[in-house]
C-alpha cells in the first residue's frame, strides 16, 4: 500500500503538535525516532550481514535521530563508528555523544577513510528542514555516499533531496539513490522518487494527530517499530511481482529446487516471499496433518538475508533459498532438538549436525523441526512433546516413520524437500506411505554426527523429496560432509564417492537390459483389502519395467525374510543406551535434558508404544559387552555376503521389493507391522524408494493410499541406483497430491515466523505417555 505523504511543513507542524498536544519531549521523539532507525538497519543488515555501520550525523534533529540509532545499534552487537562534523553544543546533543563515548563507540573525522571499511552506512544529515544546495563540510560525504557499493539507509530524506521534489537535478546528490528509506511519522513526498525499501517508524502517533493530518497508521506487526510498507518502493515491486507469478502459474505447492531458482533468478518472487508461501500452507494444513514440531523463529530474516545477497549478485550454493524441515532428531543451534520427547523439549544443542552445518552453508533455510516416532524407534510417528501426525492422504491412517512429520510434511507441500533418519525403515517407510522418493545412503556416506542415536551399526541419515532430480541434489549437499572424525563409520567412504555429485548421475541410462530381483519373501500374498492393493501394484511394477525393455527375476531365496532377519541380527537393543548417553552426556548438549536414558525414562515423560516395551526394558541393561553381540554382528556379515551372491548369482542391477508389504496402518494401531527395511539396516547397503502406485480410491483416501518401493544397490552405487529411479519414474508417473491439502493458500505478508504448537490431544489412548 502507498501512504499518504506530509510535506516540510506540516511536518514541522506535526512535530510541534507531538510536542504540544502530544506532550512528548524532544528527547522522547528523538528516542523513538532513533530506536525505529536501529531496528530497520536489523530488517535489512542483520548482524551477520557484517557489524561495522557508520553513521553520519548532520547539525540538526536528523543528525540526533542517527545518535540515538548508533547507541542501540551498538547494543544489538553492530561496531558503529560516527561521523559528526557539526556537533551541537545544546545539552541534549551532548549527552547523546557522552553516552557514546561511554560505550567506546568511535567519532571519526574521516567519512571517506571509514566508508573503506564499513558494511553499512546511515544517513542521518538531513531531514525535513533541508533545503537549497548541499553546503560544506557535507558535500564530500553525500558525493561517497552517491557513488559507493556499500548500502545506505537514509533516515526520513536521502540527504541533498528535496523533501518535495526528490533528489537535485544537479550537484552533489543529483545520482544519490540510498538502498533503504525509513520515513519518521510519514512519508514525504519525496518518496515518489524512491525506489528502494521503505519503512515508516511512527508507533506512538496518537489518532488525534493522525486524524488532524490525515495520516495513514501502517499495520505495525508483534513488537516493531517500524512497518515496510509499498507505493514506488521495493514491496511495491514485490507486490505486483506476486501478482504476475500468480498469472504465470507459479506455485509452491509441488514446487521443486529447480522451479523455485528459476522463480527467483527471474525475480519471480523474492526468498521472503517464498518462506512466507510454504509458512501459509503450514498454517492453513499443519493443525489437520500435525507434522510440525517448531517452526525456526529467524526463518524470514535468513530469507531477508538471501534477498540481500541475490541483489548483490551474491547467491551462492545449490540450495540457496530452499525451505527444508528436518526431523526433530537433526542437532540445530537455533532451535531446540527434541527427538518428539517431552523429557527433551528444552534440549538445546549448541552445535548444528555434521549435516545441518552442509545444507546451511549451501544456502538452505531450515524452516522448522518435523515431529516422529518418538526418539525414532518405531513407525507410527506419535510422540509424547509432538502428538499424532496424520498421513495427508488418509487421515485415519499413520504417516508411516519414523520420519513421518518429514514425509507428511514434504507430501503436503510444506517445504521443498525434507530430512530424515532411518535405524530400520524410517526413511522408507514414510516416503512410501506419502508417494515420495528418499535414499537412505550407504553405511557411512553421510556423517551421524550431531543426530540423536539408537544403533552405530543401523542408523543412517537422508533426504526425502517429491521428485528424484531434488533428491539428488540433497544427497550432493548431505553427502559432502565427507570424512567426518565425529563419525568413525565415514572412514568407510571410498575415494570414488568422495565429493560426488549425484544430480550429474540422473542422465542418461536406460532401463533397457537392465536386470531386477524381485523379493518374493518381502510380499504376504495372503489376500486381504491391505495386502492385495500391493500386490496389484507390483504385479504393474513388474510390467512397466518388463515393457520398457528389463529383466526381471523372482528371487525365492529363504534369507529374504524380514521377520526372521530382524529377529536374529538387528542390534539395536545392544547399541542404543551406550550411543544415547554419550549423546546426552556432551558439554555442547544445552538447556535442560536428563543426562542418561535412564534418566529419561525414569522421568515419566516420554511415550513408548507397548509393543514395544519390551525392547526399550531391554535396552536400559544391555550392551554392546553382551555375549551374544559378537555372534549378531558375525551373522550380520555371513548375510552380507549371502546379498552380494544373490546380486552375483542373477547378474542383478538392484533388488526391489515393496517397502511394506501391507498398506501403512491405521492410526491407534499396535506398530507398523509388514515393512522390509531390516535387509538394508543390518546390510549398510543403499536403497532409494520411489513411489510405486496407490490403493483404490476409497471415502477415507480419494486418491488412494500410496505404496512404494524400496530399490536396493551394492554399496557405494547411489549414482546408479538413482538413475534408475528416474528412469522409473519417467515410465511410471505415480506422485499425485493429497486431496486434503492440494488446494492453493494464497500467503500474507508476515512481520515475524508465527509460533507451531504442535496437538497432543490426539495421541491414541492405547499409547499411554509416561509408561514402559
Ligand atoms: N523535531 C522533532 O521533534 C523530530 C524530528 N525528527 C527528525 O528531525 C528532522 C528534522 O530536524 P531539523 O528540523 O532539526 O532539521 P534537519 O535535521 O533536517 O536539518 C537541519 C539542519 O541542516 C542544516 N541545513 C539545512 N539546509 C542545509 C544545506 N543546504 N546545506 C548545509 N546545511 C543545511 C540547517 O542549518 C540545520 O542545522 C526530521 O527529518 C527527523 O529526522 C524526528 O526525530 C522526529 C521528531
Ligand atoms: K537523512
Amino acid at each position: 500500500m502507498a501512504l499518504r505523504t506530509l510535506n516540510a511543513k506540516n511536518a514541522g507542524a506535526l512535530d510541534k503538535d507531538l510536542m504540544s498536544i502530544g506532550a512528548f519531549s524532544l528527547d522522547q521523539l528523538m528516542e523513538l525516532a532513533g530506536l525505529s532507525v536501529s531496528q530497520a538497519v536489523y530488517r535489512v543488515h542483520p548482524p551477520s550481514n557484517g557489524r561495522k555501520i557508520l553513521v553520519a550525523c548532520g547539525p540538526g534533529n536528523n543528525g540526533g535521530d542517527g545518535l540515538v540509532a548508533a547507541r542501540h545499534l551498538w547494543h544489538y552487537g553492530y561496531q558503529p563508528t560516527i561521523f559528526y562534523p557539526k556537533q551541537s553544543k545544546s545539552d541534549l546533543y551532548e549527552r547523546l555523544a557522552t553516552q557514546l563515548k561511554n560505550l567506546d563507540v568511535p567519532f571519526t573525522e574521516d567519512f571517506n577513510g571509514s566508508l573503506k571499511t564499513t558494511d553499512h552506512v546511515v544517513d542521518a544529515i538531513f531531514g525535513f528542514s533541508f533545503s537549497g544546495e548541499v553546503r560544506d563540510p557535507f558535500k564530500d560525504p553525500i558525493i561517497a555516499m552517491e557513488t559507493t557499493k556499500v548500502p545506505v539507509l537514509s533516515v526520513d530524506a536521502p540527504s541533498s533531496w528535496s523533501i518535495e521534489d526528490g533528489p537535485p537535478a544537479s550537484g552533489p546528490g543529483a545520482k544519490f539513490h540510498p538502498a533503504t528509506l525509513i520515513s519518521l511519522t510519514a512519508p514525504k513526498p519525496l518518496v515518489k522518487h524512491f525506489t528502494g525499501t521503505h519503512f515508516v517508524g511512527g508507533r506512538f502517533i496518537p489518532q488525534s494527530v493522525a486524524e488532524k493530518y490525515d495520516l495513514d497508521i501502517p499495520d505495525y506487526q508483534g513488537v516493531d517499530q517500524i512497518a515496510e510498507i509499498g507505493g514506488t518502493g521495493t514491496e511495491a515491486k514485490k507486490e505486483k511481482v506476486v501478482g504476475l507469478a500468480e498469472r504465470q502459474g507459479y506455485d509452491v505447492r509441488e514446487s521443486t529446487i529447480e522451479a523455485v531458482h528459476n522463480a527467483l533468478y527471474s525475480d519471480l518472487t523474492s526468498c521472503r516471499s517464498l518462506v512466507e508461501s510454504f509458512i501459509a500452507r503450514i498454517e492453513a494444513y499443519n493443525p489437520t496433518i500435525n507434522a510440525i514440531i517448531t517452526l525456526n523463529p529467524n526463518a524470514l530474516s535468513i530469507a531477508d538475508e538471501k534477498d540481500y545477497a541475490l541483489a548483490a549478485g551474491n547467491a551462492t550454493g545449490a540450495l540457496f533459498c530452499i525451505p527444508v524441515l528436518v526431523k526433530d532428531n537433526y542437532d540445530t543451534s537455533d532451535m531446540n532438538t527434541t527427538g518428539g520427547c517431552l523429557d527433551l523439549a528444552n534440549s538445546q544443542p549448541t552445535v548444528d549436525a555434521a549435516v545441518v552445518t552442509a545444507l546451511k552453508n549451501a544456502g538452505a533455510i531450515i524452516l522448522g523441526k518435523t515431529n516422529l516416532h518418538e526418539l525414532a524407534l518405531e513407525g507410527l510417528t506419535v510422540s509424547s512433546l509432538g502428538g499424532q501426525t496424520v498421513n495427508p492422504y488418509d487421515h485415519t491412517r499413520t504417516p508411516g516413520g519414523s520420519s513421518g512429520g518429514t514425509g507428511a510434511a514434504v507430501a503436503a507441500s510444506f517445504a521443498v524437500f525434507g530430512t530424515g533418519t532411518d535405524t530400520v525403515n524410517s526413511l522408507r517407510s514414510p516416503a512410501s506411505a506419502n508417494s515420495l522418493f528418499s535414499v537412505r545412503p550407504t553405511r557411512g556416506l553421510i556423517s551421524r554426527a550431531g543426530i540423536i542415536p539408537i544403533s552405530f551399526t543401523q542408523d543412517a541419515i537422508g533426504p526425502i523429496a517429491r521428485i528424484v532430480d531434488d533428491l539428488a541434489v540433497a544427497l550432493t549437499v548431505m553427502a559432502s560432509v565427507g570424512y567426518d572424525p565425529d563419525d568413525n563409520a565415514t572412514a568407510l567412504i571410498p575415494f570414488s564417492s568422495v565429493g560426488q555429485d549425484y544430480s550429474a548421475a540422473l542422465y542418461g541410462g536406460s532401463l533397457k537390459g537392465m536386470r531386477f530381483g524381485l523379493v518374493e519373501g518381502f510380499f504376504n500374498r495372503t489376500a486381504s483389502n491391505e495386502t492385495t492393493p500391493v500386490n496389484q501394484v507390483f504385479n504393474g511394477v513388474n510390467a512397466t519395467l518388463t515393457n520398457a525393455g528389463a529383466t526381471v527375476v523372482t528371487i525365492t531365496s529363504n534369507i529374504f525374510n524380514s521377520t526372521a532377519i530382524s529377529n536374529a541380527f538387528d542390534t539395536q537393543r545392544f547399541e542404543y543406551r551406550q550411543e544415547m548417553d554419550t549423546y546426552l552426556s556432551r558439554a555442547s548438549l544445552q538447556g535442560t535434558h536428563p543426562s542418561t536414558l535412564a534418566e529419561l525414562y525414569s522421568s515419566g515423560k516420554y511415550l513408548v508404544i507397548p509393543s514395544q516395551y519390551s525392547y526399550v526394558d531391554t535396552s536400559l541393561v544391555s550392551s554392546t559387552d553382551n555375549i551374544t553381540y559378537a555372534g549378531i554382528k558375525l551373522g550380520i556379515q555371513n548375510l552380507t555376503v549371502a546379498l552380494e551372491n544373490t546380486f552375483k548369482a542373477h547378474s542383478l542391477d538392484a533388488l526391489i521389493y515393496p517397502e511394506q508389504a501391507n498398506l501403512v496402518v491405521k492410526i491407534g494401531s499396535p506398530s507398523q507391522s509388514g515393512r522390509n527395511g531390516i535387509l538394508a539396516a543390518v546390510t549398510g547397503f543403499p536403497v532409494v524408494t520411489v513411489p510405486a502406485g496407490f490403493s483404490p480410491s476409497t471415502a477415507d483416501a480419494p486418491v488412494g493410499i500410496p505404496i512404494g518401493m524400496e530399490i536396493l544397490g551394492m554399496p557405494w552405487t547411489e549414482a546408479r541406483l538413482l538413475n534408475t529411479a528416474k528412469l522409473i519414474a519417467e515410465v511410471k508417473r505415480v506422485r499425485r497430491m493429497p486431496k486434503g491439502t492440494e488446494a492453493a493458500v494464497e500467503s500474507v505478508r508476515l512481520g515475524e515466523v508465527p509460533k507451531i504448537v504442535p496437538d497432543t490431544r490426539d495421541i491414541p489412548r492405547a499409547y499411554p505417555v509416561g509408561i514402559l
